[in-house]
């Protein structure tokens, strides 16, 4: 278990007007300081006090000029860490509208390095688990939105949405446990980077689509990418599943200042209920008698319970626009987050057994236990075995005999028909190898006995009786096995023979194994293995088979063929030897390319990916913009003479909507990677690829409405 406080960091977001109203002062030892000067003009304006100085603690404060690299570095590397470990961990950006929240969390629309924290994490998420060679991983992406206290599925992929209310909507549910369980939020795996990537594109898009020009849902609205993780080694039951929380609030604005009115102001107070709930859950949290903390009284409460004083690593990020019309605004954002600096988490280890494997082990006890208890209480099955069942054993004992490993079993059941049959199996094998055992390596002594004693050229030593003694042993063995054999084979069915015979012939293409590290199939290690313990040539009979290899007529013959095989063996060996060599080098070869140069496919791909993403994002807007830009033209017309404007608004309309699928084509045609976006102003103009109206003031005008859309 770790017990940690929550970690809390300023961004100052960088601004064209001189602020000279603070400081920063990053000690590396305690902590950063950040001191609020309030000039004498505003003091006025802060309730309750006139002060003129505040100072606030961080982990660290980043100021104007800090790069979304660095933020990233800072702040989500070591919580990506902790999740890759097993913890959960959040990060939430909170702070006045405007003030960076969305740049810092997702990142800005415009360039590749302004990527924010979700981007850059999953870049690393996805890095270091392609590493983890021993440890399985799976990830799930969920994306929610929570509006006005209703949470929305931003990765639903099924509805074409156009406003947010066709979004799915999540519920809240709370087990017996009190563990939050939000019904109706997809979860999405995504097994890479790219597919983590377009799932952001998704929600993010299908929040911009959603959006009204009432409904800023960026600074109305609360945003929660979860990434969830599962981790498993290789060969182990046990799992360890962690989440992350990527947490956009809305802005923490007050009401009082916002001066709204209607529907804006309703959803203010929602919001502000929301950050209010949020607050208090805080504060209960930091007093240390406190034994009911509030989380059921808003939505987003309830979804952060574990990242606020639960099990989780959690990291605020307190984001300031130090302008001088802010500072109220973001001495209210730092005194929130000294109050959070008080709450302490204690983040485990989630980890648990997998269930589907605790059941698989489960119904092989279960089974085993029924297969046993069968076998005491005498439940034997007393009908003939079927054919595929037959089938089935014989693959089963051939692929028994052929494995190498001395330890495999051969598992059959309780079954007593089953196991009889691999019994009687194994006998035919065990004959069959006796039979081409006694055979070849018999004969050629039956016949230099017989040899010997046709041309009566028996050795003084050695007594004819004895000869005669051995053939007739040798013989009968050999007959004893071919008899024994024959009867248990004509019991056995054709395909059954097949298969033994397959199983014990040793293999016949010397070719295949010839440069292998293992030389002969498994039948021939079989047979090796098999002759170990079989029967040994005796000494006389070797000392006579030798005598008789040397007056042979074909000895001169085999002789050659021996010396001339040896020269080709060493030739081949020679020969492989190189080719190993040459494959070695190839492969070195090719690894040292591939590392030199995945690295870079790698980071060019993840930038033409996003890139691409950023101007898909850009034409949604600019169609998006367009329609705005439609409806409060076509309602500040003056209708002085309807059809015209009617007609001059709907070649207004021709020429944009030409100019988006040129942009659009555009893009299509790009070409991949070489993505670039061309200008709007190369787009080519010509008065006849416009409709006109024929009255030359409205042509003008119109034909300098679309120049000006063109610049
Ligand atoms: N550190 C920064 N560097 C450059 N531009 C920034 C930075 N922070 C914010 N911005 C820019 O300021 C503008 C407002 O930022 P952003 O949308 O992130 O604010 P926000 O706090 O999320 O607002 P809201 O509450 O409305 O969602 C954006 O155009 C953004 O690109």
């Amino acid at each position: 278990m770790v017990k940690q406080a929550i970690q809390i960091f300023g961004r100052v977001k960088p601004t064209k007007k001189p602020a000279s109203v603070y400081s920063v002062d990053n000690e590396e030892q305690i902590g950063a300081f950040l001191e609020f000067v309030v000039p004498r003009d505003l003091a006025d304006g802060f309730v309750n006090n006139k002060r003129e100085c505040y100072k606030f603690r961080f982990q660290k404060v980043f100021d104007q000029a800090v790069k979304q690299e660095e933020i990233f570095e800072n702040i989500a590397r070591p919580v990506a860490d902790s999740i890759l470990d097993g913890y959960n961990g959040t990060i939430f950006a909170y702070g006045q509208t405007g003030s960076g929240k969305t740049f810092t969390i997702t990142g800005g629309a415009e360039r590749y390095s302004d990527r924010g924290i979700i981007p850059r994490t999953l870049s690393y998420l996805y890095e270091r688990i392609s590493q983890g060679s021993s440890m399985v991983y799976t990830t799930h992406i969920s994306y929610l939105e929570i509006y006005n206290e209703i949470g929305y599925d931003l990765l639903d992929s099924c509805h074409e949405a156009s406003r947010l209310e066709d979004l799915p909507k999540v519920m809240i549910m709370e087990d017996p446990d009190q563990n939050i369980h939000l019904k109706n939020l997809s979860l999405q795996h995504s097994a890479n980077e790219e597919e983590a990537l377009n799932l952001l594109f998704l929600g993010d898009t299908n929040r911009m689509i959603a959006e009204t020009p009432m409904n800023q849902a960026s600074t109305r609205s609360h945003c929660i990418f979860t990434v969830h993780l599962c981790r498993r080694e290789q060969g182990s039951a046990t799992l360890r599943r962690s989440k992350l929380h990527l947490v956009d609030l809305a802005g923490s604005d007050r009401v009082s200042k916002t001066g709204l009115n209607g529907q804006l102001l309703t959803e203010a107070k929602y919001i502000n209920l929301s950050l209010h709930y949020l607050e208090q859950v805080i504060i209960a949290l930091s007093e240390k008698n406190r034994t009911h903390i509030p989380y059921r009284n808003s939505m987003l409460t309830s979804v952060l319970r574990d990242s606020l004083g639960g099990n989780c690593m959690t990291t605020m990020i307190a984001t300031l626009a130090v302008e001088k019309r802010n500072l109220d605004e973001s001495i209210s954002t730092c005194r929130f987050a000294q109050r959070v600096a008080l709450i302490k988490n204690e983040a485990i280890l989630n980890e648990e057994l997998d269930p589907t494997l605790v059941i698989a082990r489960l119904k092989r006890e279960v089974q085993s236990l029924k297969e046993e208890l069968a076998m005491v209480t005498g439940e034997q099955k007393d009908d003939k075995l079927t054919v595929e069942e037959i089938q089935k054993l014989e693959e089963l004992v051939k692929a028994f005999l052929d494995e190498p490993n001395p330890d495999v079993t051969l598992s059959l059941g309780p079954d007593m028909r089953k196991i009889q049959h691999c019994f009687s199996l194994l006998k035919v094998t065990y004959l069959q190898y006796q039979f081409l055992h006694v055979s070849t390596l018999m004969s050629p002594c039956i016949s230099l006995c017989v040899y010997l004693l046709k041309t009566s050229r028996v050795p003084n030593s050695v007594p004819a009786g004895i000869l005669i003694k051995m053939l007739k042993n040798e013989k009968k063995r050999a007959q004893d096995a071919a008899a024994q054999l024959a009867y248990i084979t004509n019991s056995q069915s054709p395909a059954s023979q097949n298969a033994l015979m397959l199983s014990t012939l040793p293999a016949r293409d010397g070719n295949t194994e010839i440069f292998s590290a293992d030389p002969g199939g498994p039948a021939i290690r079989y047979m090796k293995r098999a002759s170990v313990s079989g029967p040994q040539l005796s000494i006389e009979k070797q000392e006579a088979f030798e005598t008789f290899m040397r007056d042979h007529e074909d000895h001169l013959t085999i002789e050659d063929n021996k010396k001339l095989l040896k020269q080709r063996a060493t030739e081949a060996r020679r020969l492989g030897e190189q080719l190993n060599e040459a494959r070695e080098r190839i492969s070195k070869l090719s690894q040292h390319l591939y590392k030199t140069t995945i690295g870079r496919l790698k980071v060019l791909r993840t930038e033409i990916e996003h890139l691409q993403l950023l101007l898909e994002r850009a034409k949604v807007k600019l169609q998006k913009d367009f329609q705005k830009w439609w409806s409060q033209e076509a309602s500040s017309v003056q209708v002085t003479d309807h059809t015209l404007t009617t007609y001059l608004l709907y070649i207004k309309y021709l020429s944009v909507l030409q100019i988006v699928l040129r942009i659009e084509l555009d893009i299509i045609i790009l070409d991949y990677p070489y993505v670039h976006f061309r200008a709007l102003s190369t787009t080519k103009l010509s008065s006849s690829s416009i409709p006109l109206t024929g009255d030359q003031q409205a042509d003008a005008d119109i034909l300098a409405f679309v120049r000006c859309l063109c610049t």
